[in-house]
Order: structure tokens, then C-alpha cells, then sequence
């Protein structure tokens, strides 16, 4: 077919491939979910209903992209990893990063009344996403720690927080003043000497957030003798800090 004299315009796109052999991280985030959460009366501090929806967009994602070993989520976030040799869309940035925040958005709001059936959609929810590449397996042990750290911290702020408004009747703005400069330790005191909460009986969801692994499979190999991982992927609400969780699952790294 002739080439129309239009085609050279072809020419200004630059090339995005990722660097080989590093991990891809990819981190959808809620756009402006504070609004959507308020516009759409989600529970709080934590609505089980629209966390499970996240989880199942992320299952989504990873049935689109098998090459992502491992997800984690909290709040109106979800991380992905990538595994190190992956030559998804040949590493092509644009291509990953739009794939994987219009599968997650697109099945956020397909599966919506699933999860919420009473709850009316009133807009398009939308996510912003990045792409960060990581050298080494330290600093994913460390990227996924730094996020169930974030998990841990917001949501003690969050609960004790509700429970000043929803139980004490305080003001938000009261809330916040009491809270303010508060540490930890001071925090779960109040919870349970205020409310009689213990903070670690609360649902191991809400405090760890949602892992999705690929677990490796033991009997499937495949014809040059590699294992192929399994296409498997099992939810779990655990710590993922302590080496216990990566010590049983070298694969993720590898
Ligand atoms: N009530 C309730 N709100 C939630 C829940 N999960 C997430 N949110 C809301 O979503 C917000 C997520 O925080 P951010 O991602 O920092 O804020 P954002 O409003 O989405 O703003 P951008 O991400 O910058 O667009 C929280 O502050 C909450 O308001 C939930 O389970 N219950
Ligand atoms: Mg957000
Ligand atoms: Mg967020």
C-alpha cells in the first residue's frame, strides 16, 4: 500500500521502552476518591464493599497481564509488580501504564453494582497511574513496606478519628485538634481506653490491606523444564514487612 504523504507524522513518536531487567511497578490511584467516597456514601473509616471492588479490578488486571507476580492495595490505591524480565508490550511504557489503568478503572465501574447494588454510579470514577522501575529486590521489599506502612498509619488515624466524630460526637475539626501531634502508642491508648477498641482485633484488611499473589505452581512444568507460574492468584491480608512472606516466595523476586 502507498505510504499517504500524511505518514511521516509517524515519525515524531519517540521510543518508551522500559530499561530490561528491572522490576516494573505500576500504582493506580483513586482520582480525587475523597469526593467520590463522600458523593457515593461509602462506609467509613473502611467500606469492605468498595475495597472488594478494588481487589477485583486488580484480579482483572492480572488476568490481563500474567507477567505481574504480585499486587498490593489499600484505600483507593493498588501496586503491581512486574516480574524482572517481563517483555510485556516489549517493555513499552505508554502501552503498560494505559493498559493497566484502563482495565483497572474499566472493571471499577463494570463490576460497581456488584459490590454496591443500592449505590447508583453518579459520574465515571477515574485513576491517575505511574510507572516506577526498581533495581534491585531491596528496594520492592522496601516500596511494598513503605506502602503497608502508609495501610497501618491511616488507618489508625482513620479509626480513631471515627470514632471521635461517629461515637464522641466531636466536630472534624475537634477531631483533627485532638488527634494532632499525637504518636502511635497515644493513639491505641485512646481507642481503647475512649471506645474500647483494641486496634488489633480490627479486620486484618483493613490493617495490612490486600495482597495478591501468584503462587508458584509445584507439578505444572513446562516443556524446556521451567516451572510456569501458576495462573492462580490467591488473596491474602497479611504482613508482607517481615521476611516470613518473601522467604516463602522467592519466585516473586526472581
Ligand atoms: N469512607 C471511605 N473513604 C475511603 C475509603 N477508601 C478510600 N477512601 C477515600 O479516598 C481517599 C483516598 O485518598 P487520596 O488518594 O490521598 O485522595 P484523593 O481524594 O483520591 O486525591 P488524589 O488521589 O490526589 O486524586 C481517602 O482520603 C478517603 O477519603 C473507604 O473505604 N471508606
Ligand atoms: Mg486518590
Ligand atoms: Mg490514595
Amino acid at each position: 500500500m502507498a505510504v499517504s504523504k500524511f505518514a511521516y507524522v509517524k515519525s515524531f513518536e519517540q521510543p518508551d521502552s522500559l530499561l530490561p531487567n528491572t522490576y516494573i511497578v505500576v500504582r493506580v490511584d483513586g482520582h480525587a476518591f475523597h469526593r467520590l467516597s463522600q458523593d457515593h456514601q461509602f462506609i467509613r473509616p473502611n467500606d469492605d464493599r468498595a475495597l472488594q471492588l478494588m481487589d477485583h479490578a486488580a484480579k482483572d488486571v492480572m488476568k490481563e497481564f500474567t507477567d505481574i507476580v504480585m499486587a498490593f492495595g489499600e484505600s483507593d490505591e493498588y501496586s503491581f509488580l512486574f516480574r524482572k524480565t517481563s517483555t510485556a508490550h516489549k517493555r513499552r511504557h505508554a502501552k503498560i501504564l494505559s493498559i493497566v489503568t484502563s482495565t483497572f478503572t474499566s472493571s471499577y465501574a463494570f463490576h460497581w453494582s456488584k459490590y454496591l447494588p443500592n449505590t447508583p454510579l453518579q459520574y465515571p470514577p477515574t485513576f491517575d497511574a505511574r510507572v516506577v522501575l526498581y533495581p534491585s529486590a531491596k528496594e520492592i521489599r522496601d516500596y511494598f513496606s513503605w506502602r503497608q506502612s502508609d495501610t497501618h498509619v491511616n488507618n489508625l488515624y482513620n479509626t480513631i478519628f471515627w470514632a471521635l466524630v461517629q461515637q464522641a460526637g466531636e466536630t472534624t475539626s475537634r477531631a483533627h485538634e485532638i488527634l494532632k501531634g499525637t504518636v502511635s502508642k497515644q493513639k491505641n491508648e485512646m481507642l481503647y481506653s475512649r471506645f474500647g477498641i483494641n486496634y488489633n482485633d480490627l479486620p486484618l484488611r483493613y490493617r495490612k490491606g490486600t495482597t495478591l499473589v501468584r503462587e508458584k505452581a509445584t507439578s505444572e512444568n513446562t516443556l524446556d523444564g521451567r516451572e510456569k507460574p501458576s495462573s492462580e492468584v490467591v488473596v491474602l491480608h497479611c504482613d508482607i514487612i517481615k521476611d516470613e512472606f518473601w522467604d516463602g516466595r522467592r519466585h516473586l523476586l526472581e
